[in-house]
């Protein structure tokens, strides 16, 4: 078959009309017989086409079918590090921060620049670059693997550890126990107390434990400026649990989405109320004993719509409260493991002086004690650098009292 066939020259013959019958007769049959041929060729051509065609549209067929397996498989999102010649880009997956040289084509190399986020597949070939809409929904969630967060860096609050494992990591871990017992384990937990006190650590280290996915989300970026972004966010949510299962979701500020409700009914009002159902809807969706577990924390728990603490919905509540003397004991230990602390710290004392404080906040005393050495050009912390760390921060607490992190729940 001939790709681009030439099309036949139309026949022409000039007849002279002076010619004898017989004569004209011959040139007639002569000029017919090349319009037989022409025409023969056309149609050859015609066929040829039509089979042509027929290839083109099964080949059409072939590629669209490709194209939706290629939509619908799931796609990680990830932020161009750097681009190289040869179509070679740089990428750094999100969740795991994982780095690789990947191939890209040359149809896509010229929409990318280092800093773009884009889309790519198991194979980590980049698929699209990520418009505006697409990313934000991408970024405002943040997803790991496994999170490294053990229950050994968690000091303080063992009884709550304990509640956790036992609502969340063994509904996972132990299925068969709570169909044995004919019990439903709780639908979603919900963690409650002052900032910074490890509720968003314990979620991870269940995660960990368990070898699912975390999956948080904030409940500020579900109350959003558009209608219908907040309940398709939650929806996003969900999908993403289900394609990564097992897999732990964490909303942190649930308070955002779900405050009980004004008397006056603004627009906005209205929006966060739909967001909040749509997350009721979906928790009512999913299967109690299945492979996703749902963790809600707060520091504005007397804030909270009850709509939400009802059976099926986050009906395990566990308090994480300051740590007493202790529990602050036991944080400051966990954060000097990896710090070269002098003979002379007594961490029983500090922990009489810190009062109040919470687990990052005794992080952050941690620091600034290790902040005090260097400035001092030692390369150990002494007792003196945590005492002079513990000043400097009621310091600057008492110039600052509305931006402490305690304020709202004290
Ligand atoms: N009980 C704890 N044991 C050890 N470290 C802690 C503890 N609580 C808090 N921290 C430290 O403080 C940091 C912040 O804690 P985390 O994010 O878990 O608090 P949170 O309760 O989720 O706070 P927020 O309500 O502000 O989200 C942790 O990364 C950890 O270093």
């Amino acid at each position: 078959m001939s790709r681009s066939p030439s099309i036949p020259d139309r026949p022409h013959r000039d007849i002279d009309p002076d010619l004898p019958d017989d004569e004209r007769l011959e040139a007639l049959r002569d000029h017919y017989q090349d319009l037989v041929d022409v025409n023969d060729q056309l149609s050859e051509q015609l066929d040829d086409a039509d089979e042509r065609r027929e290839q083109l549209r099964e080949r059409v067929d072939r590629i669209e079918r490709e194209n939706e397996t290629l939509k619908s498989s799931s796609l990680y999102i990830a932020t161009v590090e750097d681009v190289l010649e040869n179509e070679e880009v740089i990428v750094k997956q999100h969740g795991n921060n994982q780095e690789v040289l990947t191939d890209v084509s040359p149809r896509i190399v010229e929409q990318i620049e280092p800093g773009d986020r884009v889309a790519v597949n198991d194979s980590f070939a980049i698929q699209t670059v990520l418009n505006a809409e697409t990313d934000a929904r991408a970024q405002s969630m943040e997803i790991t693997e496994r999170p490294e967060v053990t229950y050994a860096e968690i000091g303080g609050i063992d009884e709550q550890v304990r509640e956790v494992r036992e609502a969340v990591e063994q509904p996972l871990a132990e299925p068969e126990l709570f169909d044995e017992v004919g019990i439903e384990p709780p639908s979603g937990v919900l963690l409650y107390g002052p900032p910074g006190t490890g509720k968003t650590m314990l979620a991870k280290a269940v995660a960990n434990e368990t070898d699912a996915t975390f999956i948080k989300m904030a409940g500020s970026e579900l109350v959003r400026k558009f209608i219908g972004e907040g309940s398709r966010l939650v929806r996003d949510l969900f999908e993403m649990a289900r394609e990564r299962e097992p897999a732990i979701i964490f909303i942190d500020e649930i308070d955002a989405i779900a405050t009980r409700r004004s008397e006056s009914k603004t627009s906005g009002d209205a929006e966060v109320q739909r967001t909040m159902m749509q997350l009721l809807s979906e928790m009512d969706g999913f299967e109690a004993r299945g492979e996703i577990r749902i963790i809600a924390a707060t520091n504005r728990f007397d804030m909270l719509d009850r709509a939400i603490l009802r059976p099926g919905r986050f009906d395990r509540l566990i308090e994480v409260p300051k740590p007493d003397r202790d529990g602050r004991e036991q944080i400051l230990e966990i954060h000097t493991r990896g710090m070269n602390v002098a003979d002379d710290v007594d961490f029983a004392a500090l922990a009489d002086d810190t009062e109040g404080y919470s687990g990052a906040e005794i992080e952050s005393l941690s620091t600034e004690a290790g902040m005090f050495a260097i400035r001092n050009d030692r390369n150990e912390v002494t007792h003196q650098d945590f005492v002079e760390a513990l000043e400097k921060i009621e310091e600057d607490d008492s110039s600052d009292v509305i931006s402490s992190p305690g304020y709202f729940y004290q």
